[in-house]
């Protein structure tokens, strides 16, 4: 049983800080698309408009990479794409597998996105006997009691667990053990993980709850029904929308101090 939980410091060892971190995805994914359209340069406040981010925001997490853009031209699309893809790792091929091969699990294994920013599926795991050798995706599920051969073969070092709850943290042990040393945990559970494994956890129905308060929020406005955490300031009583992002993922870490991995959109 592992003991311990993950601690990571605000700000990483190179210096820059975890909520620009978790910001650089959003970047990419918005310089992607320019890159695509063949888009040679980018203004900061196009580029924030485009990740949902505030530009001053943006220009601070850029000098984090030190790359500050040309007065009057803005930032180079494709050194862009290229300087976020290699701070987050990207320029390298990330061997993953996924264990919990049901509904969720095979529509990940099915998820296209993933081989493109550079996550290769190397296996996918189930415990049901019956599943063992069927190709999802194209791949044979291999079942459970190979983890640790899997594992070890393909020199894993990212793990998603898309299993009913309670097999989830027997499962996140297994893996850690084998030399996993981050997790995407879709299961409604806390996991415990030791020292040095990072955990991130992606729940859509708390997402949609979120969403639902500011439904509620904002029907209250409507009718001139303010509630009392209305009276708490702009800040606290602004709507959520895709230009203004009302947290990022570190801002609400779990009790276990795991991340959830969804970010506003
Ligand atoms: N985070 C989200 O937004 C989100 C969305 C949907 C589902 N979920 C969660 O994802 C999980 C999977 O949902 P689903 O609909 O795919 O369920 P499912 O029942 O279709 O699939 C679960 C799979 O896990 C396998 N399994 C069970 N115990 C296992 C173990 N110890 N080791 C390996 N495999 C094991 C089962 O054989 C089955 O194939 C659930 O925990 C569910 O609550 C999360």
């Amino acid at each position: 049983m592992a003991t311990g939980r993950t601690h990571r410091p605000a700000t990483r060892s190179r210096g820059i800080p975890e909520a620009t971190v978790a910001r650089l995805p959003l970047y990419l994914r918005a310089l992607t698309a320019l890159s695509e359209r063949s888009v040679p340069t980018v203004s900061s406040e196009e580029l924030a408009a485009a990740a949902g981010v505030n530009s001053a925001k943006l220009r601070k997490d850029f000098s984090y990479l030190g790359s500050y853009g040309t007065r009057g031209v803005g930032y180079d699309v494709e050194y862009l794409v290229y300087q976020i893809s290699r701070e987050l790792g990207l320029t390298q091929d990330w061997p993953v597998v996924i264990v919990g091969i049901g509904n969720l699990g095979a529509a990940l294994a099915n998820y296209g996105g993933f081989a493109s920013r550079g996550f290769r599926v190397a296996a996918l795991i189930d415990a049901d006997p019956a599943m063992a050798g069927k190709p999802v995706a194209g791949i044979p599920v291999q079942h459970t009691d190979e983890l640790e051969q899997i594992i070890g073969d393909n020199g894993v070092s990212i793990g998603v667990i898309a299993t009913p709850a309670g097999a989830a943290q027997q499962v996140c042990d297994r893996l850690v053990a084998a030399g996993v040393t981050s997790i995407l945990n879709f299961a409604p559970t806390v996991l415990t993980v030791p020292d040095g494994v990072d955990v991130r956890k992606v729940d859509l129905s708390i997402e949609l709850q979120i969403l639902a308060f500011h439904e509620q929020r904002k029907a209250g406005e409507e009718t001139g029904q303010v509630g009392p955490e209305a009276m708490e300031g702009p800040e606290d009583t602004a709507p959520a929308s895709p230009a203004r992002p009302t947290a990022t993922a570190t801002d609400r870490k779990g009790p276990d101090g795991d991340v959830p991995a969804v970010m506003p959109a």
